[in-house]
């Protein structure tokens, strides 16, 4: 049976004044210790789909058909103060642009103090502590240093990490990531999803990771859906889907993706593992 903690079923979204159908039909299930990997160009609803599982969809923009179940709890019944506690304790999210997740004037570290305290009840010495371990967790190098530090001092990358710290801080069982890699550099990047797997394994933690990017895919997720205009056009494993893409769609956005960089992956994948077999 699959241990599912989030399972989306005929999601359908509509603009409330244009009656504009955003996302229909939209299915998938994230099964624990799993990575799904959301992909589609720009303005194909991925954005949207996550933030209705997160229940922070804009105003103009409701819900109108399908059902969300997080942890087998179908979130039509949430109430705002169930939304609240899944929020953070059920679902952390990080997403592109951290900087503008934070307050430019609070000290780093006594904002993720806040959380801890608010949400987990923590006394300040316990969640100056726990803040520590956690900014130990996401390998920030200086994590003192860090703690005093306010938004405007730490590079993207750093920031992001502060980010992912604050995401996981209440134990969540699922962690978006939605284009949390997009606007940093290369080595960057690769470090974030480097530490993005390993808090998976560390935290048992199941992800949903949303990128245009489909190294980041092919890198990370064991399973893959493919957006086009709010609608699925292909699902499966993310290895099946981008070697043999069934939808002309899926074939377009790998042809137009570089090829050399989906290529090096499998390549040095099928190493690592010809290694292990030896
Ligand atoms: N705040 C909003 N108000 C009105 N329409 C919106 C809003 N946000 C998104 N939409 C609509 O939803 C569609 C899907 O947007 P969404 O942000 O989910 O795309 P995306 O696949 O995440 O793209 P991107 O990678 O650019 O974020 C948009 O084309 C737009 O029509």
């Amino acid at each position: 049976m699959s241990d599912s903690v989030l399972t989306v079923r005929d999601l359908e979204v509509t603009h409330a004044v244009t009656g504009q159908s955003v996302v229909r039909q939209v299915s998938f299930e994230v099964v624990r210790g799993r990575v799904l990997g959301i992909v589609g160009e720009s303005g194909s609803g991925k954005t949207v789909t996550v933030r209705a599982v997160l229940g922070i969809l804009p105003d103009i923009l409701e819900v109108t058909g399908g059902a969300i179940e997080v942890l087998g709890r179908p979130t039509s019944e949430f109430t705002k103060k169930d939304w609240i506690a899944c929020r953070g304790s059920v679902i952390g999210a990080v997403f592109q642009d951290p900087g503008s997740y934070l307050n430019p004037s609070i000290r780093l570290g006594k904002q993720v103090e806040e959380v801890l305290r608010v949400k987990k009840g923590l006394s300040r010495a316990e969640a100056r502590a726990e803040t520590l371990r956690l900014f130990r967790a996401v390998h920030l190098r200086n994590p003192e240093l860090v703690h005093q530090q306010y938004a405007h001092e730490l590079s993207g990358g750093m920031l992001q990490r502060v980010l992912i710290a604050i995401a996981i801080s209440l134990g969540p069982d699922i962690l978006i990531a939605d284009e949390a890699t997009t606007a940093l550099d290369v080595t960057v990047q690769a470090e974030i999803l480097d530490l993005l797997v390993e808090l998976k394994e560390a935290e048992g933690l199941s992800l949903v990771v949303i990128s245009h990017d489909l190294a980041v895919v092919a890198q990370l997720c064991d399973d893959v859906v493919v957006m086009r205009d709010g609608e699925i056009v292909e699902a499966g494993p993310a290895r099946a889907v981008l070697r043999h893409p069934q939808h002309e769609y899926t074939r377009l956005l790998i042809s137009e993706h570089e090829r050399f960089g989906l290529d090096r992956y499998f390549e040095q994948d099928a190493s690592l593992q010809r290694k292990a077999a030896s």
